[in-house]
């Protein structure tokens, strides 16, 4: 070489490299920076004037007539070939008895340096080296007409390190294929051993080239080191020993796969084949391209990461399509290899579940949300109660004010009562004592008795009235003309009044009459202690719904001087009209009392009765200056606590409750 004495290692200083010569069209400018020497080929760095980059001048003493034709034509060949795992030839020329071409400058060496750098590459690096080095391999094969590098080696494959790209080199001892070869050229280490044979070989060279390739990168160390010389690998190669680190290979997916390549041609897998592998083969991603708003009409896409040539775009219907059955008509229609099958399917369904799954954010902001929607649901419902609480509380302060109110009206008509009794006795007392002197009195002085005019006084005053004033003259009407037997107790009385001694006592029923016309303490002590003990016990009595009907007719008839079979046959023609209880009675309209069949008097006297009891109670009450605070108490109380005694008759919960139901007939 002439410029040997110019040439600097690439290591040293920018500032001392410099342009040496030109190509001939002045294109490239070779730099006295040296890149390496090989057996063949010395390599410098050179620039490429059109372009700007940095490129690698080779050249190599040149056997070839320049105006070769078929050095022309494996020129342009070499130029039309462009892969990114095949370092580009750009240009080449004849100069004296050089050969110069000019390629794709690597920056940080060959593979076989970066092994011993590294020592022993971990499998991943292995197979990301080995995919590519088949991709260009595959590339090269694939080509028209096919290429066969014949010289794979680590040497011969670069690496650029900034971006852990790998590139097969050296593309200038390559040889278009035109049918089979038979020149020997190689290393003997990576020679298939066809290629010993001289009977011609096919681009399977290279796959034996790769398969020693990878077992020193599985291993780190070179194929048949244990081999002084080229004439023991070729004896070894071409009687089958296959080199001894062979053994050290750990990894049975790799072995099996050098001991693939390392195996007869014919059996031998193509550069495609390997890559597919399962060794090697990348599993196709699924993407989502683009979706409707409604997520319903889906385009995805397979894209093989491993294979450039497949990437396959489909259309996807949420709403009518499957998974499985899109997957199993595109392999059908050998859009897609059959051995993706399962593992796209689930990578198709996956896409549909993040599709109706919400993204993480729109997940985060959700439960936010829900979380600050149950504490303001509880917040207003905490205020709800609170309010419903307060307004309970005042009612229940409310109650409990009325309820001492109450109480404290109940004790004092209690006292009231029990006085209004004790007085009631005392006026009983006295009168007793009036009576027993003015019968000694009598006893004493022969002359008109005066107790018989005060007794037929009171007698002929104590006419029991069921009727109200209005009645009386209809009553009398029908008493004459419906009922002869039904007769005014009035006269009932005075008949036997006058037939025998006049009586002394009013009875209970006409004490409660004359209760409603005079002044009660007069009434009161005009009968009997037990007719006013029977009176004060039914004071303090309510007929309740539930009272027979039999009862309070035979009270009413009692009341109204009838004779018990008169009550009878009241009673009787009540219960035909299946009235069995007071409760029944009341809830009888007007018009339904024409139709029970009773005479005028009976039914006005039943009526009266019924209903007449608490207004005479009421009135006597109002008219007794002793007893109306209670009658008072009573009607105020009717409305609330004391409605529940309305339905006892025997045995009223309180005195309160007593008063609110007193009545009279
Ligand atoms: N494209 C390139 N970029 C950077 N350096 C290169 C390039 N090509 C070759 N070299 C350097 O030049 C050296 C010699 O190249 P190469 O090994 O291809 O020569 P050779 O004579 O063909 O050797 P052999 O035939 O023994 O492989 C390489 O070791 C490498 O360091």
């Amino acid at each position: 070489m002439s410029h040997s004495n110019e040439i600097i290692d690439q290591s040293s200083s920018h500032d001392t490299e410099k342009v040496i010569e030109d190509s001939p069209d002045e294109r490239y400018a070779r730099l006295n920076t040296l890149l390496g020497k090989g057996a063949y080929k010395i390599v410098y760095k050179a620039i490429d004037r059109v372009e700007g980059y940095e490129v690698a001048w080779n050249t190599m003493t040149s056997s070839h007539s320049p105006d070769s034709k078929e050095m022309q034509q494996e020129i342009s060949i070499l130029k039309s070939v462009r892969h990114p795992n095949i370092i580009a030839f750009h240009d080449a020329w004849h100069m004296k008895n050089e050969f110069v071409f000019v390629t794709e400058l690597m920056t940080s060496g060959t593979l076989r340096e970066y092994i011993r750098k590294l020592s022993l590459p971990n499998i991943k690096i292995v197979k990301r080296w080995s995919r590519q080095i088949l991709k260009g391999l595959a590339y090269l094969h694939d080509y028209s007409p096919s290429i066969i590098h014949r010289d794979i080696k680590c040497d011969n494959i670069f690496i650029n390190g900034a971006h852990g790209e790998v590139k097969i080199g050296d593309m200038g001892t390559a040889e278009m294929k035109m049918g089979k070869k038979y020149t020997i050229i190689g290393t003997p280490e990576f020679m298939a051993p066809e290629m010993y044979e001289e009977e011609g070989y096919s681009e399977k060279v290279d796959i034996y080239a790769f398969g020693m390739c990878l077992l020193e990168m599985a291993t780190g160390e070179y194929p048949y080191g244990e081999c002084k010389n080229a004439a023991q690998i070729y004896k070894k190669v071409s009687s089958g020993v296959k080199p001894v680190c062979l053994q050290k290979v750990q990894n049975n997916e790799v072995l099996a796969l050098i001991a693939n390549c390392l195996g007869p041609e014919e059996d031998r897998m193509t550069a495609q084949e390997i890559l597919e592998h399962s060794f090697l083969a990348v599993e196709p991603d699924v993407v989502l391209l683009a979706a409707d708003p409604t997520n319903v009409h889906l385009t995805l896409q397979v894209v093989f990461k491993g294979m450039d040539k497949l990437s396959v775009k489909f259309d996807f219907n949420v709403e009518t399509d499957t998974a499985e059955q899109v997957v199993k008509e595109m392999i059908e229609e050998q859009v897609l290899p059959d051995r993706y099958q399962h593992h796209i399917t689930k990578e198709i369904n996956r896409i549909l579940r993040d599709i109706e799954k919400p993204s993480e954010s729109e997940q985060a902001e959700q439960v936010r949300q829900s979380v600050w929607r149950r504490e303001s649901d509880i917040r207003s419902e905490l205020d709800k109660i609170r309010l419903e609480l307060e307004a309970t509380t005042k009612h229940a302060r409310e109650l409990e004010t009325k309820c001492e109110m109450y109480e404290n009206r109940a004790r004092s008509v209690e006292v009231q009562y029990r006085e209004a009794l004790k007085q009631l006795r005392e006026v009983q007392e006295q009168h007793t004592n009036t009576t027993t002197r003015s019968r000694e009195s009598s006893l004493s002085t022969p002359a008109p008795s005066r107790s018989s005019s005060v007794s037929s006084r009171i007698g002929s005053d104590l006419k029991v009235d069921v009727f109200p004033e209005s009645d009386k003259e209809e009553k009398l009407k029908d008493d004459k003309t419906n009922d002869k037997k039904d007769e005014d107790p009035v006269k009932d009385d005075e008949k036997t009044t006058n037939g025998k001694n006049p009586p002394t006592y009013l009875s209970e029923k006409e004490l409660a009459i004359r209760l409603d016309r005079e002044h009660p303490e007069a009434a009161m002590s005009s009968i009997s202690p037990t007719a006013r003990d029977a009176l004060m016990s039914r004071i303090l009595e309510e007929y309740s719904d539930d009272t027979d009907i039999s009862d309070f007719v035979q009270d009413c008839a009692t009341a109204a001087h009838r004779s018990a079979e008169k009550a009878k046959e009241w009673a009787d023609k009540l219960k035909d009209q299946d009235i069995m209880t007071v409760g029944d009675l009341r809830d009888l309209h007007d018009e339904d009392w024409t139709g029970i069949g009773l005479t005028v008097f009976a039914f006005r006297a039943l009526k009266n009765m019924l209903k007449g009891k608490r207004l005479c109670a009421s009135e006597v009450f109002n008219r007794s200056s002793i007893l109306r605070s209670s009658s008072t108490v009573s009607s105020s109380l009717s409305n609330d606590i004391c409605t529940r005694s309305s339905t006892s008759r025997t045995s009223p919960p309180a005195a309160v409750t007593q008063y609110g139901t007193l009545s009279l007939m």
